[in-house]
């Protein structure tokens, strides 16, 4: 099958990685995002406050564009950002992969984090189970593509500070060392879920029994639960939790020591020098490890990938993890 293919990913100002994307022949640069299932794009129909610093998506410009009159969609994310709109469909073509007939959902409405956000908008990769267009719930993109494709498969390749890609159809196995580790998806709730039991810091084993992973490439950092993050910078020398900055902060110069998850079975190793997330003010530094805030699933975002070629394989489904 022809349709297999590869799309470079840019780093955005290192919170995220953005794809450029051809909707309807008009060029948008989109993060693509395991953790949610809804494709939409900045519309002509934003407020231009709304619109700044943005590339818009204008349906009357495509020629291939039809609407889903009536149908709506709206979105919330864990961080409480979100957005909404009206739908339509259109060929959709990201790398060597096209599509036609693609739900886009058009934003008419998109909380400010997103305006100030890099992206025009977002691929969601999770399972279609979760999108939230109405009358009809609608197929993600790497559902329609799946007949195309070689195998119901893609990659993602998230280096640190670097180009990135994400490979549709095919394992590229220039991208990564060693072997591939997989563990069983459990899709209940619409995520690439999977068991995740314990992890490990520095040389230090602990226990999170029956809670689980999801792997989100539309989360910048990895989110565990609260004893996990308190186990891991209690072994982080002149660290606290500050209140002023969300979240854990530490002295640039200390050492980090590394965090090892449970994925299905096998333990992801992310390297202390991965996990100091950015320099907050020279002095101190805001770590890459946060807390999730509460329940029992730990979001393994960027700073896992880039640890780790990702791999989502709808076949079992199973996600595979491999060295980079
Ligand atoms: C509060 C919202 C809860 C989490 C839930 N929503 C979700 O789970 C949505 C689909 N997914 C998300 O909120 C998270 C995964 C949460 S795992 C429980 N991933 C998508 C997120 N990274 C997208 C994003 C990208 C860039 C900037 C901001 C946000 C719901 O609608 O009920």
């Amino acid at each position: 099958k022809r349709q297999d293919g590869s799309a470079s990913a840019a780093p955005a100002g290192g919170t995220e990685y953005l794809v450029s994307t051809s909707v309807g022949g008009e060029s948008l640069n989109l993060d693509f995002d395991t953790g949610s299932a809804d494709l939409w794009v900045f519309s002509s129909s934003l407020s231009s406050a709304s619109k700044k610093g943005h590339d818009i998506y204008t349906a009357s410009k495509s020629p291939t564009y039809q609407a889903l009159s009536g149908y709506t969609w709206s979105i919330t994310y864990a961080d409480g950002s979100g957005a909404s709109g009206k739908v339509g469909t259109d060929t959709v073509t990201i790398g060597g992969t096209s599509v036609t007939g693609q739900a886009v959902e058009l934003a008419t409405k998109v909380s400010s984090t997103f305006v100030s956000d890099a992206a025009d908008g977002l691929v969601g990769l999770a399972f279609s189970s979760i999108n939230t267009v109405q009358p009809v719930q609608q197929q993600t993109f790497f559902d329609n593509a799946q007949p195309s494709l070689n195998s119901p498969l893609f990659a993602a390749y998230l280096p640190y500070n670097a180009d990135g890609a994400y490979d549709f159809g095919f394992i590229d196995s220039s991208k990564y060392s060693g072997s591939i580790n997989y563990a069983t998806v459990n899709s209940g709730n619409g995520f690439w879920e999977f068991a995740s039991n314990s992890y490990q810091v520095g040389g230090s084993t602990f226990s999170q029994s029956g809670n689980t992973g999801i792997a989100d490439t539309g989360t910048t950092l990895v989110l565990m639960i609260d004893d996990a993050v308190s186990n891991y910078y209690a072994s982080v020398s002149g660290a606290s939790n500050s209140a002023t900055y969300g979240g854990y902060i530490f002295p640039c110069s200390t050492s980090l020591p590394s965090l090892s998850v449970d994925i299905g079975g096998n333990y992801a190793t992310i390297p202390g020098s991965l996990l100091n997330f950015q320099s907050i003010d020279g002095t101190n530094c805001f770590g890459g490890l946060q807390s999730v805030g509460g329940g029992t699933q730990n979001i393994y975002g960027d700073v896992f990938f880039n640890a780790y070629y990702g791999i989502f394989d709808a076949s079992v489904p199973q996600f595979g993890f491999a060295a980079l």
